[in-house]
């Protein structure tokens, strides 16, 4: 029976943090193939919701997502400096993985072939064996991607996936995403600070204060 793709379903999302409501009654929807941008103020929530929504925080509501739990590119991206770039994007095959061979540092060959090829569809064939430490900050965005792609999960979230680049890496980034809603069938729901770029590589905004969310 073929499954209907529904990509991200938030319904209802309740989260309150050090006693504090931050996310009230949340309810939103991004389709495969669309890329949705998530603005508001400095401590509006942004970072929770998306936390909230990848099954990192507990929280009241629903979350429905294709394949199960989303990807999330972290806001730092997180890496391990001093493994290397496929070493970083192995990770996100641990999920579907026992604990002991990549303990042991034994991968399976077809999970090594799979990260490269991750590492080629973010545009970094050929780096796979660079260290984490020694690549550039847009460099080390594309391998945070790539990990959330060898995840294989249809939603992807990323939480300021921009903040730390330039100009042109930022665009470089985002049409990065864009690509991959739009030839992978990815949904993605994306943080970004910056109203300009929300407006060029968004199909839709969102904006979040005090709680509360809604289309801008
Ligand atoms: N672990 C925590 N305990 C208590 N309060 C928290 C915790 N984490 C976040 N908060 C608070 O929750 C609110 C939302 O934080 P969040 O990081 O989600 O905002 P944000 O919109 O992502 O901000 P920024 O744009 O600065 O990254 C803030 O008021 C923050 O201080």
């Amino acid at each position: 029976m073929l499954e209907t793709r529904r990509g991200l379903v938030l319904r209802g999302l309740g989260l309150s943090l050090g006693g504090r409501m931050v996310l009230r009654d949340i309810s939103l929807d991004v389709a495969p193939g669309e890329v949705v941008s998530l603005e508001g103020p400095s401590g509006a929530g942004k970072t929770s919701l998306l936390r909230a929504a990848a099954g990192l925080l507990p929280h009241a509501g629903q979350v429905l997502a294709d394949g199960g739990r989303p990807a999330l590119v972290f806001q730092q991206h997180a890496l391990a400096g001093r493994l290397t770039a496929r070493g970083n994007v192995l990770v996100g095959a641990l999920g579907r993985l026992g604990f002991w061979r990549p303990a042991l540092g034994v991968w399976p060959a077809a999970e090594v072939a799979a990260a490269e090829s991750c590492l080629a569809r973010v545009g970094l064939a050929g780096l796979g064996g660079r260290r984490a430490a020694h690549l550039s900050g847009g460099q080390r965005q594309r391998v945070a991607i790539a990990r959330a792609l060898l995840q294989r999960a249809p939603v992807l979230l990323a939480d300021e996936p921009v903040a730390s680049l330039d100009p042109a890496n930022a665009e470089a980034i985002l049409t990065l995403l864009r690509g991959l809603a739009r030839e992978g069938g990815l949904a993605i729901l994306v943080s970004l600070h910056q109203p300009e770029l929300a407006r060029r590589f968004a199909d839709r905004r969102l904006r979040i204060a005090e709680g509360h969310l809604w289309e801008t």
